[in-house]
């Protein structure tokens, strides 16, 4: 693998830094309340502990989100993945918009697609790659696609070895036989995707990304430079993530919750942007086949109590009813 990665200490350019304060575009209503609850933490979970599996179900079950360690990903792959976000990032717009999001299309350089869902800007930039970047990056760097390139390509393939791990721990409490879940094996999609928020003149009148719940099976979030994701707890409201050192963010996402009879919901995640840092996060989104009917197994339904909570259709019906309300979740799209 090429480079020693060297993070940059000075803000990355990006056309969101151009202004010296919010532009009315981007400016959220004063009655949005961006605070947080920074007392409280997200469970962890080490995936070395003998208890993993239980400790895992809980967190699943009680916060939908939980900090992962000892999970084995060597640190210098997440450096170089970081790394070269950033190196794409630091270009300049047109360069980036050669790799632009085509109408249509779930790949590409842009704007979050949950921000058609609000009249007010995301502080935010993106590319999601799913499969290989090759197509977009060359045309980008058309001499110099390769580092990127294959970082993100080692990370995929190990995200996607995690992900299988955690999937088939959270299913493990409940007894299902591993039969059952030969689809846990074979992804249905699986995509990276790289966050940029810029530093931000008033970061209490915009926001980096609002309220969602992924339409995925989980989630796997690396966030550097600083910290800014936010997860809703009933009881609690909005808790801030607070970066642990070395661990990937899991975030359980609609497909699971679904499966699981929501006794593992789909956390409602938010960020919240910066005055002084860039903050550059990693997401994994990891999903299942498109003819995957999201119905759960017979014994999670008699572990959550034989009552069936959600409609059940193929799992890319379901994308296609996302990705037309992205701002909602599963109990207000399919539950009975
Ligand atoms: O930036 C983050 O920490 C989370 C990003 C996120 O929620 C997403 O990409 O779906
Ligand atoms: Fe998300």
């Amino acid at each position: 693998m090429s480079p020693t990665p060297t993070i940059p200490s000075e803000p990355i350019p990006s056309e969101l830094n151009t202004f010296s304060s919010v532009p009315e575009s981007h400016v959220w209503s004063k009655t949005e309340d961006f605070a947080s609850n920074d007392q409280k933490s997200i469970p962890i979970v080490d995936l070395t502990d003998p208890n993993a599996s239980d400790i895992l179900g809980q967190a699943c079950e009680s916060w939908g989100i939980f900090q992962l360690t000892g999970h084995g990903i060597p640190e210098e792959l997440v450096e170089q993945v970081v790394f070269q976000a950033q190196r794409f990032f630091a270009l300049p717009t047109d360069q980036k918009m050669k790799a632009a999001r085509l109408p249509g299309d779930i790949a590409g350089y842009g704007v979050s697609p949950l921000s058609k869902f609000y009249d007010k800007g995301f502080w935010n930039e993106g590319i999601t790659m799913m499969g290989s970047p090759l197509d977009h990056v060359k045309k980008v760097w058309p001499d110099d696609y390769q580092q990127f390139c294959d970082a993100m390509e080692e990370y995929r393939a190990k995200m996607t070895e995690l992900a299988t791990t955690l999937a088939n721990l959270a299913f493990s409490s409940f007894n299902v036989a591993e039969e059952k879940l030969q689809w846990l094996n074979t992804p249905g999609y699986a995509g990276v995707h790289l966050n940029h928020y810029p530093p931000c003149p008033n970061p209490d009148r915009t926001i980096g990304l609002a309220a969602h719940t992924d339409n995925t099976l989980l989630t796997i979030v690396h966030q550097s430079g600083a910290d800014g994701l936010q997860v809703f707890e009933k009881s609690v409201g909005w808790v801030l993530v607070k970066p642990v050192k070395g661990a990937f963010i899991i975030n359980v996402g609609d497909v699971l919750e679904v499966l699981s009879n929501g006794r593992y919901p789909s956390a409602l995640h938010r960020v919240m942007v910066n005055q002084a840092l860039p903050r550059i996060s990693v997401a994994y989104y990891i999903g299942v086949g498109p003819d995957l009917e999201l119905s759960p197994p017979d014994e999670v339904l008699e572990y959550t109590g034989g009552i069936k909570r959600y409609r059940s259709m193929p799992a890319g019906e379901y994308m296609g009813l996302k990705l037309k309300n992205l701002d909602q979740n599963p109990v207000s799209l399919l539950g009975i």
